[in-house]
């Protein structure tokens, strides 16, 4: 029996399963971060949606409240043309339009003060207090009304009050007479300021913008007011271009003329005034919440990812670590089985002569006899003595003895039936030969053969009468029954024929307790 046939054969698909936790780990961090990269992304772009949502409808909402508040004021200026061509413009008729004027200034926060001019430019009706001496022709305003027939609103660029300072947008009329000439100019001047305040409490952050312009690109008010960029125009040219070219509202990400900060700027361009309306917030601050939620996110997906891979790497490595233990074990099961297959031969081969030894012997007459039972088939057993051997050691020494015994050894078992027959060493210079299914007939031919093979071999021996190195032979057959009841008979029965075969003078075989055959060759 082989040991090392029992053992479970462990499988090593070390690399293949290595490579595939290797692959698992990957895939898992590769699809967190495309996950994280891709919810990041969808974040920003609904982030940027809302923002240009509520860039445009502020625009449109602060369009509509100025619009307003310029239709109010025309509104007023229309109604105050219609009386002073009505009632002329006598000291009394002044008097009575100058304080329904009054009245209706009062209504607006917005409005700084209601005029009305004469083809000269002289004030003729002022809710303010007048400076005497100022003449009001030079304004833009008024150029514009004496040179253009139009009788619709005109909205000048901002200019600085000559009443209180204060920076003014000027909505104005052309007062024409009876005739239709030009008969002076009906102005009303709205308080940058009030805007400015207004657009203040909106929170649109550091650097957010809302600027009111002309659709020609001048600027009438801008938060956060710096005097220095009224002369500059509009934020950009590119948002008057698309005004100009129809855009009634819209979005774009500019770069201001201004200050230089890139901003996502909505605008509404009114249909009944020739004015738009911009907000812009720059981008940094419109994307704030996003790029928290960013860090947040990428905080969280690394802390996750080296977790993961930490684990992961740990787990590869005990793969790693008990598929060596296990390749470990099947060497150490391998070299077991070795060393095992090694104490089987030791424990069952004769050393000296590599035949069975005395065990294994036994062990073979005993299931050979249960066979030859079973079978009803006879059973030889064979003993071999060398004769004088005590006087061979004595003249050619012990390892020559030794020697000798590994040549008769190896001569018997050419003699022998490979396949069954089996050959041992009893003890000493003593070997015995087991012959399975070997009647008496059978047993002499071969023992006779045995003997004259190691005659013929012609082994020195001054210690034989022949010269020769010569065995005695007691052979023992039996089928396995009442006669022959157990391995031990034919033992016994087989000595008893060698100690015949001695007796009677060597060199010969014996058989059983009764036939004695003599040879002289
Ligand atoms: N060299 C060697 N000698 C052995 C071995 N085993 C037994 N012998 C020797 O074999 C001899 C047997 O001697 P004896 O039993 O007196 O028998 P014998 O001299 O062969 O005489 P007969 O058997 O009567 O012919 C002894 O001297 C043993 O020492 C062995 O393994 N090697």
């Amino acid at each position: 029996m082989s040991y090392s046939k029992t053992l479970p054969q462990i499988p090593l698909d070390s690399d293949q399963t290595t490579k595939q936790a290797s692959i698992l780990l990957t895939v898992v961090c590769v699809t967190i971060l495309a996950l994280s990269i891709w919810q990041v992304r969808e974040e920003y772009t609904d982030q940027a949606h809302q923002y240009q949502k509520d860039v445009a409808n502020l625009s449109a909402a602060l369009l509509h409240n100025t619009e307003a508040s310029i239709l109010h004021s025309s509104t007023i200026l229309l109604g105050l043309i219609e009386r002073l061509q009505n009632d002329g413009s006598n000291p009394a008729a002044l008097e009575r339009l100058s304080h329904l004027a009054r009245v209706q200034a009062g209504f607006y926060p917005e409005l700084q003060g209601i005029f009305l001019y004469d083809a000269k430019g002289k004030w003729l009706l002022s809710t303010l207090p007048l400076k005497s001496g100022v003449n009001n022709a030079d304004r833009d305003y008024f150029r514009h009304h004496l040179l253009d027939s139009g009788l619709g609103t005109h909205i000048g660029t901002p200019i600085r009050s000559r009443t209180t300072n204060d920076w003014i947008i000027t909505v104005s009329h052309r007062i024409n007479d009876l005739d239709g000439k030009f008969a002076g100019v009906a102005l009303a001047t709205l308080r940058a300021q009030t805007f400015l305040d207004f657009y203040k409490s909106l929170n649109l952050g550091p650097q957010g913008i809302i600027h009111l312009a002309r659709t020609d690109g001048s600027i009438l008010v801008r938060y956060p007011f710096r005097e220095e960029d009224l002369p500059k125009g509009t934020a950009s040219g590119l948002l008057v271009q698309a005004i100009q070219q129809g855009s009634e509202q819209g979005v774009l990400i500019l770069d201001s003329p201004f200050d230089g900060v890139r901003r996502i700027s909505g605008y509404t361009a009114s249909k009944i005034l020739p004015i738009y309306m911009a907000v812009g917030l720059d981008e940094s601050y419109a994307f704030e919440s996003w790029r928290k939620s960013l860090y947040a996110t990428s905080a969280a997906v690394l802390v996750a990812l080296a977790v993961i891979i930490s684990f992961g790497l740990k787990i590869i490595g005990s793969i790693r670590f008990r598929q060596q233990e296990e390749l470990q074990l099947q060497q150490a099961y391998a070299t077991l089985a070795e060393a095992n297959r090694g104490l089987e031969i030791q424990a069952s081969q004769d050393a000296l002569t590599g035949l069975a030894n005395r065990r294994q012997l036994e062990i073979a007459l005993s299931q050979h006899f249960l066979r030859a039972e079973f079978n009803n088939e006879p059973l030889s057993f064979i003993l071999l003595d060398i004769d004088n051997f005590k006087s061979y050691n004595d003249t050619y020494g012990h390892q020559a003895g030794d020697r000798c015994l590994r040549q008769v050894g190896n001569c018997i078992c050419r003699q022998l039936r490979s396949h069954s027959d089996i050959p041992a060493r009893y003890g000493g210079e003593e070997l015995a030969i087991i012959l399975p299914r070997t009647g008496k007939t059978g047993a002499k031919i071969v023992a006779e053969k045995i003997r004259v093979a190691i005659f013929e071999e012609r082994i020195e021996h001054a210690g034989s009468s022949l010269g020769w190195l010569t065995v005695s032979l007691g052979v023992a057959t039996g089928t396995p029954g009442p006669q022959c009841t157990a391995p031990n008979d034919l033992i016994l029965e087989a000595d008893k024929a060698l100690y015949e075969a001695k007796r009677t003078g060597r060199n010969r075989v014996a058989f059983g307790s009764q036939d004695v055959e003599p040879h002289q060759s």
